[in-house]
């Protein structure tokens, strides 16, 4: 399926049993013991209803999969989630907080992150350079305070945290041997790995991944699917759509199955997968 060269997913010399943990980037943080409620979510785009009366917890250091046949209302919801679109009824609450309706970055501050692919223009950026444009709250970023010494040593200061946790999360993620790279040259699953390295500079609590593994070869799926799961046993959290139902069905504990806008259904992978109105719903297709 993919033309993915073999030898880019290589470790770049990396020590296959080195445990690093993410220590500069503080873990997941404080968070509720459901981070994530979405209630009576309703939206429409003209006569169409695309997410009608979504209903939906997430536990803490979870990692669910949210599947449901094309045109089921799966994107509509996270981007109803994230602040993408503002949603016409219902409720998202994060952390105990209403975020119904934020802008996307008013969400990702409160740690409610999703990966983005890499646009076109940081496709024209090395990985590194990729990775100092995504953190938040960069104070570089207000110019005043470049005038002032004090705040330059300030800036100066706070962009070699930045550039440490960049490294610490390219080592992590094993794409330190690509840091000088151009992100338009990776591999498919090489940026996936990039756009999960970059949400987590934002200091994430929650994850929202959508299709993390399309176009991503057999080897660096099990890359990608193996840094997910340390993370999720770091304590972060993981709502994924994906198409491909078997990774699903092996690597959460949750599935949540959407069709026409509902949640048709939602359990174990053993409870979806014997479950009739699921399999009715994918056209009597394989699940
Ligand atoms: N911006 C939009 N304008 C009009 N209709 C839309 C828009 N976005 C989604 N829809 C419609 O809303 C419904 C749900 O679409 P959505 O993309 O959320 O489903 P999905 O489950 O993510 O599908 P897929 O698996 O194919 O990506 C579909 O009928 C789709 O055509």
């Amino acid at each position: 399926m993919s033309s993915e060269p073999e030898t880019s997913g290589g470790t770049g010399g990396v020590d296959e049993t080195d445990d690093r943990t993410l220590t500069t980037l503080g873990g997941a943080g404080d968070t509720a013991e459901v981070p994530l409620k979405v209630s009576g979510l309703e939206k429409h785009f003209g006569g169409i209803t695309a997410v009608d009366g979504v209903e939906f917890e997430i536990d803490k250091g979870s990692m669910t999969g949210l599947i449901g046949p094309n045109g089921a209302g799966k994107s509509t919801t996270f981007n109803c989630i994230t602040g993408t679109h503002k949603p016409d009824g219902g409720r998202v609450e994060f952390n105990g907080q209403d975020i119904t309706g934020l802008e996307p970055y008013q969400v990702a501050d409160r740690g409610l992150v999703r990966t983005f692919q890499i646009a076109r223009e940081l496709g024209e950026m090395t990985v590194l350079e990729n990775m100092m444009v995504a953190p938040k709250h960069q104070r570089g970023e207000a110019l005043w305070r470049s005038v002032l010494p004090y705040a330059r040593n300030s800036v100066n200061q706070q962009e070699q945290e930045i550039l440490e946790r960049a490294w610490e999360t390219l080592e992590f993620f094993d794409i330190d041997h690509l840091a000088n790279e151009y992100a338009e040259n990776l591999s498919g699953g090489q940026r996936k790995l990039l756009e999960l390295a970059r949400a987590l500079l934002t200091d994430p609590q929650m994850l929202l991944l959508d299709e993390p593994f399309a176009g991503v070869n057999p080897s660096l799926e099990e890359r990608l699917l193996e840094h997910i799961h340390e993370l999720r046993d770091q304590g972060y959290t993981f709502l994924i759509v994906e198409h491909d139902m078997d990774l699903i069905m092996e690597n959460c504990e949750k599935v949540i199955v959407m069709h026409q806008g509902r949640i048709l259904t939602e359990g174990t992978p053993e409870d979806v997968r014997n479950n009739e109105d699921v399999i009715e719903a994918y056209l009597g297709g394989e699940v």
